[in-house]
């Protein structure tokens, strides 16, 4: 479909951008179960970079659904356009020199395999929010999965759909035995150490 198009070369580059931000620009991937904490701590983990001085951007689960990809449902495939999109504005940010956390549940391992290949496995880094199911529908933040199980909701992750774990994340939280100050303190710890 893009074949007739041509890419531009411009001037300034993102080693010029990062130059100037005074770090270097990374996706930070959050993924895990409805519930089990991606959001809470991508917010808590901006917040410190942010107050670090370092240029951040946060894409929002429920922004990006109900905006840019309002015409996607939780469908196999869906999800997979989803995070492919997601994965694409990541990348444009990333190229733009900000640190861009991104909070999806994104389930399936070959479409985080795809967010790898867009932006450049360097620059990504893969954080698995690894909670319990049965913590999470303990927590049940949306009333989601007492619908779910009620067959409310079609496709729950976890219930009704799978979710694929990550084999090897760079980072592992697992937020069932651990303090959400501790955990953001874990990310911070490693995130920083790649910003130089
Ligand atoms: N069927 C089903 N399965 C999972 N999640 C559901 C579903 N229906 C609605 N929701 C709500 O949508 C949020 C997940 O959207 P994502 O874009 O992150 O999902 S995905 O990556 O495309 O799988 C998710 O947000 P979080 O709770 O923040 O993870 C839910 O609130
Ligand atoms: N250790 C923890 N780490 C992260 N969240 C926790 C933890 N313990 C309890 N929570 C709570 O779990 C809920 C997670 O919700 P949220 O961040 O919206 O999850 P998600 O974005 O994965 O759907 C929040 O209400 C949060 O306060």
């Amino acid at each position: 479909m893009s074949s007739n198009t041509v890419r531009h070369d411009y001037k300034v580059t993102k080693e010029n951008r990062q130059k100037q931000m005074g770090h270097r620009s990374l996706l930070l991937w959050f993924t895990g179960l409805s519930g089990s904490g991606k959001s809470t701590l991508a917010n808590l983990v901006e917040l410190e970079l942010h107050k670090k001085g370092i240029a951040t951007y946060s894409l929002d689960g429920d922004n990006i659904r109900q905006g840019i990809n309002k015409d996607l449902s939780f469908a196999p495939e869906d999800r997979t356009e989803n995070i492919r999109r997601i994965a694409e504005i990541s990348n444009l940010m990333v190229d733009a020199g900000v640190v861009t956390l991104a909070a999806f549940v994104s389930p399936y391992i070959a479409d985080r395999e795809n967010i790898k290949h867009i932006v450049g496995a360097p620059n990504f880094i893969e954080i698995y929010v690894n909670t319990s199911l049965e913590e999470c529908e303990r927590r049940d933040v949306k009333g989601l999965y007492r619908k779910a199980r009620a067959g409310e909701i079609k496709n729950m992750t976890g219930i009704s759909a799978p979710y694929e774990a990550p084999i090897n994340p760079d980072i592992e939280i697992k937020t069932d035995h651990q303090d959400i100050n501790t955990s953001v303190q874990t990310i911070l710890e490693v995130i920083i150490q790649k910003l130089k």
